[in-house]
């Protein structure tokens, strides 16, 4: 297994070496490129494969060079059936050589068909490959093992739900109190980590910006994970680069801010998009 250095299947640096050199360059900001109904009408697109195709290129355009990733939401391109997946392949490959990808795809199943899963986003070769895929664990961490081994496998990543940004996560994820079932795939994900030298590993949580108090409450050491953070919750639902800050403490380095509507809420033009973008990325570098 893949330990540490570059990937032998591909010679690729690890995710987590590669997101922490983005984000070291770039600083900590991913553009989520969610093609909503409403935002490809505000923009005057039609809500077809071809509005989704100019809406998500003209994303990739403006922040490509700027942000330390993309965040394409795949269920906003399956709403769309074979056209908008066809879609999103285009987008990947555009992406790719450009900014890092993260496929918001949260997949999540029994072994035999998350290897498919795993296929279908971390493989190479595969037309869905992403740089990264976020990862459901409501069947257990362990049964996102074929993910774990293919990403660590091609040098690619994985992002698992921790403690979402949306308000009714608690009901599942706080379960348990001082053992809750986040800090469960908190300690699970930490102990993933291990197999990876550098400073980042490459198995990274979703924990939202929107959480407030809930580390403290929860007693989760997000430090210790030593893995990527991607924390949506920007904007759109709420929270600020401040609260980001308070948030994470001393994992803040490790915190990846997402932010999508509001950023994409400042289109079509390229210079609104950009100017969006570096007004985010410029709270999350000073709050
Ligand atoms: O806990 C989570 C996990 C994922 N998301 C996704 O992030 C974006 C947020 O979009 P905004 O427009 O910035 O609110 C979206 O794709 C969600 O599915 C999340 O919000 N919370």
């Amino acid at each position: 297994m893949p330990e540490s250095g570059p990937a032998p299947s591909t010679g690729r640096e690890s995710f987590g070496s590669r997101l922490g050199a983005a984000m070291a360059a770039r600083g900590p900001l991913c553009v989520g490129i969610d093609p909503h109904p409403a935002l490809l009408k505000n923009w005057g697109l039609d809500d077809d494969a071809a509005g989704l195709r100019r809406f998500s290129l003209t994303v990739l355009e403006a922040v490509g060079s700027l942000a330390a990733a993309v965040k394409p939401q795949v269920a906003l391109y399956e709403r769309h059936g074979s056209a908008g997946m066809a879609v999103l392949e285009e987008v990947l490959a555009a992406a790719d050589g450009q900014v890092l990808t993260i496929a918001d795809a949260k997949r999540g199943d029994i072994g035999s068909t998350m290897a498919a899963y795993a296929d279908a986003w971390l493989r190479d070769g595969s037309a869905l490959a992403a740089d990264s895929v976020t990862l459901s664990p409501y069947l257990g961490f362990e049964s996102l093992r074929p993910a774990l081994e293919l990403a660590a496998q091609y040098g690619r990543g994985v992002f698992v739900l921790a403690l979402t940004s949306n308000p009714e996560g608690a009901s599942v994820q706080h379960v348990g109190g001082a053992d809750s079932v986040a800090r469960r795939i908190t300690e699970a994900a930490t102990a993933e980590n291990r197999r990876f030298t550098g400073p980042l590993g490459s198995v990274g949580l979703v924990v939202g910006a929107t959480v407030g108090t809930a580390l403290a409450d929860l007693r989760l050491d997000l430090e210790a994970v030593r893995g990527p953070i991607l924390a949506p919750g920007l904007g759109a639902q709420g929270a600020t680069p401040a609260d980001l800050r308070r948030t994470f403490g001393a994992a803040y380095p490790q915190v990846l801010g997402t932010s999508s509507r509001d950023i994409l809420a400042a289109g079509p033009g390229i210079q609104g998009l950009q100017d969006a973008a570096r007004r985010t990325l410029n709270g999350l570098r000073e709050s």
